[in-house]
C-alpha cells in the first residue's frame, strides 16, 4: 500500500534576514549528494537510510491502521499546536532549559544508565526544564523510540498542573517525513533537522512537511552559511550547536558569534557543552531563549544518591544545575524579573549569586 500525502504549501511572513553568505549549493535531495557532510554524521545518515526504509515496509505492511499510516494520511490537516515553541518563547532575559535523556555519544562513550527515562524526565519537570530531548537513536546515543514514549507517558501525568507538561523533542537524524510522522504518533511536539543533514532543498521540505504534521522543527546549524539556510528555509526555531562535527570540539563561542544574527521573532537555543550556570546566563544575556543540555544533567542526575529506579523527591542534583541556569532574569535587558524593584541591585544579586551556588 503506498500513501499519497499532501505536499505542504503553508509559507511563512517575510522577516528580516541577516546579510550572510550563502555557499551551500542548491536542489540537493538524497542524504549522500550534500557536499562536506562530517565522516560522523555520514556513518549515521547511512544507518538512517536503512532505517527508514524498514519503517517503511513495516508501515505499508500494516496497512491504514498503523499509527504512523494514520498520521500520515492526516499530512496538512494537523493543527500547529506549537507547544515546543511556546514553551520556549519566554520573555527576553529569561531563559528556559531543555534536558536531554542521553545514554552515550559518539564524542564521549557511556554517559550514564538513564535506567527510567519517565523518572528522569519528572525530575527535570520538578526542577522547572522547559521542554525535554530524547534521543531516540540506538547505536549512536543508546536511545530508543521507546524511551520517547515513556517520557511522553510520564509528562501527559502532569496535565493540569501547573506548569504545564514538558513538550517532547524527538532528538534523531531526521531525513524522511516517515520519521516525522513516527514523531508524531509517538506524542513528540518537535523534531530536529540538522542542515549539515540535509542541505537547502531537503531542510526547506522537511520543515514544511514538520509543519504539516502539526509539529514544531528545531533547526540545528553550526555557522553563518547553515544559518542562512535555516532562516531562508522559515525555521521558526534555531538551535546553534557548539558541538563541531569533525573535530568533536565544543566551543561556546560558536553560539556567542552566530546570537546577533538570527532574528528576534526566531526561538534561539544553544546547544552542547553548557555546563555552569555561568555559561546558561552568559547564553541568555546574549539573547538565547534557552539551552539544550544533555551530558551535564545525566552526569549530575546519576551522580546523585538515588540508585535512579524509584522516585524519591528529595534533591538531585540535576535539580540543582536546572535551578541555577534559570535562577534569574538578566539585567541587560531592563524591565525583566524584579528589575523594576531593584534596579542595579539585581545586578550584584546575580554576582552574589554566583558566589554562592
Ligand atoms: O554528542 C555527540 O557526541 C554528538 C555527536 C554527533 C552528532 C550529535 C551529537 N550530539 C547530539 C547533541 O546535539 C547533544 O546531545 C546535545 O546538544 C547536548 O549536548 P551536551 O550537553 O554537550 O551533552
Amino acid at each position: 500500500m503506498a500513501f499519497v500525502v499532501p505536499i505542504s504549501t503553508s509559507t511563512f511572513t517575510q522577516r528580516f534576514r541577516p546579510a550572510v553568505s550563502h555557499r551551500r549549493p542548491a536542489g540537493l535531495t538524497r542524504m549522500s549528494a550534500v557536499p562536506n557532510v562530517p565522516d560522523v554524521l555520514k556513518k549515521i545518515l547511512e544507518r538512517k537510510e536503512t532505517e527508514v526504509a524498514n519503517l517503511r515496509a513495516e508501515v505499508e505492511a500494516a496497512g491504514a491502521s498503523h499509527p504512523v499510516a494514520k498520521v500520515l494520511s492526516k499530512k496538512g490537516t494537523l493543527p500547529r499546536g506549537k507547544a515546543f515553541y511556546s514553551a520556549l518563547k519566554l520573555p527576553p532575559g529569561t531563559i528556559t532549559v531543555i534536558a536531554e535523556v542521553k545514554r552515550r555519544s559518539p564524542s564521549k562513550g557511556k554517559i550514564g544508565n538513564v535506567k527510567n527515562p519517565g523518572l528522569l524526565s519528572r525530575v527535570y519537570y520538578e526542577a522547572g526544564a522547559g521542554a525535554i530531548s530524547v534521543l531516540t537513536d540506538l547505536e549512536g546515543f543508546g536511545g530508543t523510540l521507546d524511551d520517547l514514549k515513556q517520557v511522553v507517558e510520564t509528562q501527559s501525568t502532569f496535565k493540569g498542573n501547573y506548569p504545564e507538561p514538558c513538550p517532547v523533542l524527538r532528538k534523531d537524524f531526521t531525513i524522511d517525513e516517515i520519521q516525522i510522522a513516527e514523531a508524531a504518533a509517538a506524542g513528540a511536539s518537535a523534531v530536529l533537522l540538522i542542515v549539515a543533514a540535509l542541505g537547502k532543498e531537503k531542510t526547506k521540505e522537511l520543515l514544511d512537511a514538520t509543519h504539516a504534521f502539526g509539529l514544531d522543527a528545531l533547526v540545528e546549524v553550526h555557522d553563518e552559511d547553515e544559518l542562512k539556510i535555516a532562516l531562508d528555509a522559515g525555521a521558526e526555531i534555531v538551535g546553534v550547536n557548539n558541538r563541531d562535527l569533525r573535530t568533536f570540539d565544543v566551543s561556546l563561542d560558536t553560539a556567542m558569534r552566530l546570537a546577533e544574527l538570527i532574528p528576534e521573532d526566531v526561538v534561539k537555543i544553544a546547544e552542547s557543552g553548557i555546563a555552569q550556570y555561568i555559561d546558561a546566563w552568559r547564553l541568555r544575556d546574549v539573547g538565547y531563549n534557552a539551552v539544550l543540555v544533555g551530558e551535564s544533567l545525566i552526569r549530575a542526575y546519576e551522580g546523585s544518591a538515588s540508585d535512579n529506579t524509584s522516585y524519591t523527591p528529595s534533591y538531585n542534583q540535576a535539580k540543582g544545575l536546572i535551578m541555577a541556569f534559570k535562577a534569574k532574569g538578566s539585567v541587560e535587558f531592563g524591565r525583566s524579573s524584579n528589575f523594576s524593584f531593584y534596579g542595579k541591585g539585581e545586578a550584584a544579586k546575580e554576582v552574589l549569586g554566583e558566589m554562592s551556588i
